[in-house]
């Protein structure tokens, strides 16, 4: 740990004798002692990460699992809504005494990516030097700039090795680019739902989305923060159309069908059951996402490509050296199971790819709790 770092911000040391009393769940912040080399190019000043952390570092530190989040979540894994998480654990039902994450066992942690806006530096937060949030300043991030911020929250928390990384989507592609830029530092791997490089159709899906936030009067080419007009119809209609993605077509023809919402009449300005459910995760997002986040997070998302200046996805992909497990959802239309079969075929240590079957789609990664646990046992026995 560095002696900047440590001055910044208390941090928990290894051997267990910190946080005496403290919460689970107690969402800290690691701020990084340097600005932080781009990938794109230029520093990045005043890096902060909020993280959660649950159980006991171990003395030697080698019982550490780090779990990365998706686009939309945070670093509230686990535990009830409260000040400051308006959401309950996005993953509760694997961490805790006795589950999958035991944290009996286990050091959990959980940071919240960089470029997000839950704790975390992204282009809401006050630019260095000025009174001003980052706004449209914000510079461009890749998962590999994501995954180096990670890297100095670990050492700070003087974990060498991770006992596992394990991540889903948009976590599942900072946990590959973890087991690829630091093998030595990775003891198992979970990769969900994710893929070695964006896909045209994802990169398409996701420029739709970032065009309706840019097309909101309010957006304000991102310099928006602080002038009470927030491109909250942009981020809606971006959600609403990644949330189709997210989901099955069974599932909603199976839920909502050609219903209509309520005593609404969809031949008189009405709506259809479908467009109140998708109306509803538009209005929830549009409440605890920042616009400017959204469009970083999902420009990071799109450049993703493990193989970028390593030789190529299959020369990248060997460099991993942790056993590991990938799995997909066997309805997701938007990671399909063939990227998740290519990244465990190339993987040296992975076993063959492992199904997880839903007819949520690609939210079932955080749906099916269960199967998730299993994965993780099996790596964790
Ligand atoms: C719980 C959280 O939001 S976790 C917070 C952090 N967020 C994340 O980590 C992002 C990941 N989470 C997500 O993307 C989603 O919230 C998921 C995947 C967890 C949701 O999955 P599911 O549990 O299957 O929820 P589902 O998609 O069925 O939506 C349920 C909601 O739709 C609402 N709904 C269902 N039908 C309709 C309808 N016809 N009209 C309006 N609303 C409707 C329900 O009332 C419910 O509302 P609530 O969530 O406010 O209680
Ligand atoms: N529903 C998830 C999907 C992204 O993988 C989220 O909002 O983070």
């Amino acid at each position: 740990m560095s002696a900047a770092a440590a001055a910044e911000v208390p941090l928990p040391r290894a051997g267990g004798a910190w946080r005496e009393g403290d919460p689970p769940g107690r969402r800290r912040w690691y701020a990084a002692p340097e600005p932080l080399a781009l990938e794109g190019g230029g520093h990045l000043p005043g890096v902060r990460l909020a993280f959660e952390t649950w159980g006991r570092l171990a003395p030697d530190a080698s019982n550490a699992v780090l779990v990365l989040h998706a686009l939309t979540g945070d670093s509230h894994l686990s535990g009830p809504a409260g000040p400051g998480h308006p959401t309950p654990g996005w993953w509760d039902a694997l961490v805790g005494p006795g589950r999958a994450l035991d944290t009996d066992r286990w050091f959990v942690v959980a940071p919240n990516v960089l470029g997000g806006c839950q704790g975390s530096t992204g282009p809401s937060s006050p630019r260095p030097g000025g009174r001003r949030a980052w706004g449209g300043a914000f510079p461009f991030l890749t998962q590999r700039d994501q995954v180096a911020a990670e890297a100095g929250l670990a050492d700070a928390l003087g974990i060498g090795r991770w006992a596992l990384v394990v991540g889903g989507s948009m976590g599942g592609m900072r946990a590959l680019e973890w087991a690829v830029t630091h093998p030595a530092r990775i003891g198992a791997l979970l990769l969900l739902a994710t893929t070695a490089a964006a896909s045209a159709e994802q990169i398409a899906w996701a420029a739709v989305q970032v065009g309706a936030i840019r097309a909101d009067p309010h957006w304000q080419g991102g310099d928006y923060h602080g002038t009470g007009r927030v491109p909250s119809a942009g981020l809606g209609l971006a959600r609403r159309l990644a949330h189709i993605t997210y989901r099955s077509e069974p599932e909603l023809d199976a839920r909502f069908g050609r219903l209509a919402q309520g005593a609404e009449d969809p031949w008189h300005g009405g709506r259809y059951q479908v467009e109140s459910y998708l109306d509803h995760h538009a209005g929830k997002l549009a409440g605890r996402f920042d616009a400017g986040s959204y469009v970083t997070l999902t420009q990071a998302m799109n450049a993703h490509e493990v193989g970028r200046g390593r030789g190529g996805t299959r020369a990248a992909l060997a460099r991993v050296t942790a056993p590991a497990l990938v799995a997909g959802v066997d309805s997701d239309r938007l990671y399909p199971l063939a990227q998740q079969a290519e990244l465990a075929a190339l993987i040296p240590h992975a076993d063959r790819v492992r199904v997880v079957e839903s007819r949520h789609g690609h939210d079932g990664f955080l749906i099916e709790t269960d199967q998730v646990a299993a994965l993780v046992r099996e790596l964790l026995p």
